[in-house]
């Protein structure tokens, strides 16, 4: 019997097209100028060097830092630091309401619905946790934050490993068997099954996998059927 709902971002809930053509250039565009006027603040200088301990073998000047953050936005590398500065600079986006976030239409009222059944909702994205908790209070359809009882990203581990869904299982206190993972990557399911969740693989355009695993669904409302 399913428990709780762990639910993907990208590819899942929210397009792809929001987070690579909305997101990621709004945070590219700003980083450098961000990284310049804020490398002091309190919030931003941990991260910075957490920049610099990702790659020992190359001491970063500040420049250095920008550099290497730009590489990462353009290579999609899904290292904590970087996230947690996207995160950063999207909050002022979304406050300046330069954007709202996308959700798939079918995603608010399953959500809505799976929390008023009981089960627990939460989220397992690459995007911080803050960013995570930015997207679903800024939907079209409101603050949606209060349906979740919590957040996971890659400070808990990477989606590919199987180890980080064994951990999630232990935070929020249900048997792996009880929890039901939705994910659009294979091998993030993959790493999800292993530890014996139930998985779903979000496939909202293109071809269904006739060999995959994972049932899979187009969308959210193919679940509560
Ligand atoms: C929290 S929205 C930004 C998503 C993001 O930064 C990202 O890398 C997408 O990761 P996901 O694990 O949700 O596919
Ligand atoms: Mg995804």
């Amino acid at each position: 019997m399913i428990r709780a709902i762990v639910t993907d971002i990208e590819g899942t809930t929210t397009s792809l097209s929001f987070v690579k053509d909305v997101l990621f250039p709004y945070a590219r565009e700003r980083m450098e100028d961000f990284v310049k006027q804020h490398a002091e603040d309190p919030q931003v200088a941990p991260l910075l060097k957490e920049v610099q301990a990702e790659t020992p073998d190359k001491p970063l000047n500040k420049k250095g830092i920008i550099r290497q953050l730009l590489a990462w936005i353009d290579a999609d590398a899904k290292v904590s630091a970087l996230k947690s500065l996207q995160g950063l600079l999207w909050e002022a986006g979304y406050q300046q309401g330069d954007f709202t976030s996308h959700l798939y239409p079918d995603v608010e009222r399953n959500l809505r619905a799976w929390h008023e059944a009981g089960l627990k909702l939460y989220v397992f994205s690459s995007g911080s946790v803050e960013a995570q908790r930015l997207l679903f209070a800024h939907t079209p359809g409101g603050d949606l934050t209060p349906l979740f009882d919590g957040y996971f990203d890659t400070r808990t581990g990477s989606k590919r490993a199987p180890d980080s869904y064994r951990r999630i299982a232990e935070i929020i206190g249900f048997r792996p068997e009880e929890i039901l993972f939705l994910s659009d990557v294979e091998e993030e399911l993959d790493a999800a099954a292993k530890v014996g969740m139930q998985t779903v693989w979000l496939i909202r355009e293109g071809e269904l996998n006739p060999t995959a695993s994972h049932l899979q669904v187009r969308d959210f409302d193919s679940l509560a059927a």
